[in-house]
């Protein structure tokens, strides 16, 4: 039996853009999900997730009486919940030459779902390295990450980024442009504050709805550009502990994610309560649609003012994970 992790992220810059050749830095965060993965008798894959929570359901399911699940709860649902972790099974036993063992899976997670917090991506990391140490092969972070990706390629219809499975797979901040992956060294401190509005948004759509913009009109593909050129200035001013520039280039983002379509009243009341209690910036994180927002505050100022925002569920700091995927027994 063995256990691994990985973080979340939040993204300084960049989600979606990303998804078009534009560069990203997702930053990974000390939010985690676990994976134990225990090798079976027979070829069979039951998967527990306790904390597949969503709309108010708690789901344990098993992946191999898929059309039988223990408790009633949404087909597509459930459909979208086994996709990810099927897949990195798949994954595993193709990386061990291993096609018909069957695991016991066990996902335990403190990263909320569908949130923008990268839940899919750490799950994925993390049950790959586990199925895979379990088989008795150990997998570099580089080859979970592109094993990850794959996964997130296929479960999203064949519209993902690399962003999301490197940034977990390797932790710290990174930066994404197509293939090209890369830690980004020296980050300095960054304040990340989350807020939370307790809902979700579907990945999949959210990518797909901005395609269909950006085929339908110049200027959305124009937009999807200038959160590249966004990015671009956000690494200089990464590179210069400028916190006061990272937080407006994270306004801008923001006000162009919101013109992409995948804001929602929530995260835009969010983010407006954040720099009303006087963040450097603050934006949605991740696909949008609803979940989270990050914002960059030294200060207490932005938790107090999310507090007392209607709309806000939780609100929490969020420390720079510099350790991406790892195992822990
Ligand atoms: N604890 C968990 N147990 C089982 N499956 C999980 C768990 N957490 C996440 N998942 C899988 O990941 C899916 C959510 O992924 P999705 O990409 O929509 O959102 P996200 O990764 O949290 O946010 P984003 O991609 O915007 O950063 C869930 O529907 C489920 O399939
Ligand atoms: C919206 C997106 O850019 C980030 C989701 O966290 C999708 C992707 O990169 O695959
Ligand atoms: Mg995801």
């Amino acid at each position: 039996m063995v256990t691994s992790s990985a973080p979340g992220k939040v993204y300084l810059f960049g989600e979606h853009a990303v998804v078009y050749g534009e560069p990203a830095v997702p930053c990974a965060i000390e939010r985690r999900a676990r994976v134990t993965a225990e090798q079976r008798d027979d070829d069979k894959l039951r998967v527990n997730a306790t904390d597949l929570t969503l709309d108010g359901f708690t789901v344990e399911y098993d992946g191999s009486v898929a059309d039988t699940p223990d408790i009633d709860v949404a087909e597509p649902l459930l459909e979208e919940g086994m996709g990810y972790v099927n897949q990195a099974i798949e994954q595993a036993r193709d990386a061990a030459g291993a096609q018909d063992v069957g695991f016991d899976v066990t996902v335990q997670s403190a990263i909320p779902l569908g949130a923008g917090l990268g839940s899919s991506a750490a799950v994925v990391n993390a049950a790959i390295d586990a199925a895979t140490r379990e088989l008795g092969v150990e997998l570099d972070p580089r080859e979970i990450a592109d094993r990850a990706y794959r996964v997130e390629y296929e479960v999203q219809d064949g519209q993902a980024s690399r962003a999301d499975t490197f940034c977990s797979a390797m932790g710290g901040a990174v930066r994404v442009e197509g293939d090209d992956c890369r830690q980004i060294p020296d980050v300095p401190n960054l304040p990340f504050v989350v807020g939370y509005d307790g809902g979700s948004g579907d990945t999949g759509k959210l990518v797909a709805g901005v395609r269909d913009l950006r085929e339908e009109y110049g200027f959305a593909a124009d937009t999807v550009e200038a959160i590249g050129d966004i990015v671009r200035e956000g690494e200089a001013a990464l590179e210069a502990d400028d916190l006061d520039e990272l937080g407006e280039l994270m306004n801008f983002n923001h006000g162009l994610l919101s013109a992409l379509g995948v804001s929602s009243r929530s995260l835009d009341a969010m983010v407006w309560a954040a720099r009303e209690g006087d963040a450097l910036g603050a934006k949605l994180t991740g696909a949008g649609g609803g979940g989270c927002i990050v914002a960059l505050d030294p200060t207490e100022g932005t938790e107090t003012a999310l507090r007392y925002t209607p709309g806000c569920e939780a609100t929490f700091r969020a420390e720079l994970d510099t350790d991406g995927v790892r195992v822990e027994s």
